[in-house]
């Protein structure tokens, strides 16, 4: 299956475009006490970039990353992913974007502890109802990518933690989202092997034309990224 026919599957097939966001605000709780997570964030990021957004701890970077990908709903503000305004979707309408466009990078991996590898990268697949040869073809696609072919059947305690992330990114990608949101996804790992998901996840932008977003303060991240957004207490200081 070609990328350009698995993405025009998707119930938002139209989601190929980059992301826009205009006066995003979020603010958690109320009065002397509020937290202003996001003040009022505006940003453009063209299709088929590789985007890294940094700024300290509390910065708001999980919320942008959120509130851009309908996890979260801002107060105020718009964000649109392609042509689809993810501010004003309904809850089963961010439930199929998530589903079919963007695919997901946690720092923690989030990965199914009894399921084995091969069975993780294709959840996904099975949460599309996708037919089981093509699941299983898809799959062996995906563990090939990231060089775990041979590590298909154990499971993720069995596994180091470089590993588990890039079984983490093969399910990210097994239903080539338009979109890929990686959220410090080194933060668990040592610096060699958080370089080497660094390269894997630029590789993946550049061969497969994802829209990357990579919340990190890597260095060599930031030097090749199309585009370096900083953020400082809710805002883009960059
Ligand atoms: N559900 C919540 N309830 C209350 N406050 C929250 C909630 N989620 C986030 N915050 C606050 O909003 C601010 C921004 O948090 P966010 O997690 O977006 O920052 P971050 O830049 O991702 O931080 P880190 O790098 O530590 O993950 C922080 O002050 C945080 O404590």
């Amino acid at each position: 299956m070609t990328t350009t026919q698995a993405r025009a599957d998707g119930a938002v097939g139209a989601l190929r475009g980059g992301i826009r966001a205009r006066g995003l605000t979020k603010t958690y709780g109320a009065g002397p006490t509020a937290v202003h997570a996001l003040r009022g964030v505006d940003l453009d990021v063209a299709a088929g970039s590789l985007v890294v957004l940094s700024g300290r701890s509390g910065a708001g970077k999980t919320t942008l990353l959120n509130c851009l990908t309908g996890l979260d709903r801002p107060d105020a503000g718009t964000a649109f992913l392609g042509d689809g305004e993810v501010t004003a979707m309904s809850a089963d309408q961010l439930l199929t974007l998530r589903r079919d466009s963007i695919g997901f990078v946690f720092q923690t991996f989030g990965l199914m502890p009894l399921l084995t590898a091969a069975e993780n990268v294709g959840v996904p697949l099975r949460l599309r109802r996708t037919p089981v040869a093509e699941r299983e073809e898809r799959v062996r696609l995906l563990l090939d990518l990231v060089d775990l072919r041979r590590h298909a059947d154990q499971r993720p305690g069995e596994l180091s933690g470089g590993e588990q992330q890039r079984v983490a990114i093969a399910r990210a990608l097994v239903t080539d989202p338009a979109v890929l949101v990686a959220d410090e996804p080194t933060g668990q790992l040592d610096s060699r092997t958080g370089h080497q998901i660094m390269d894997l996840i630029e590789a993946v932008t550049r061969e497969r034309g994802t829209t990357t977003l990579v919340a990190s303060h890597d260095p060599g991240l930031i030097a090749r990224a199309d585009q370096h957004l900083e953020l400082l207490d809710g805002r883009l200081e960059r």
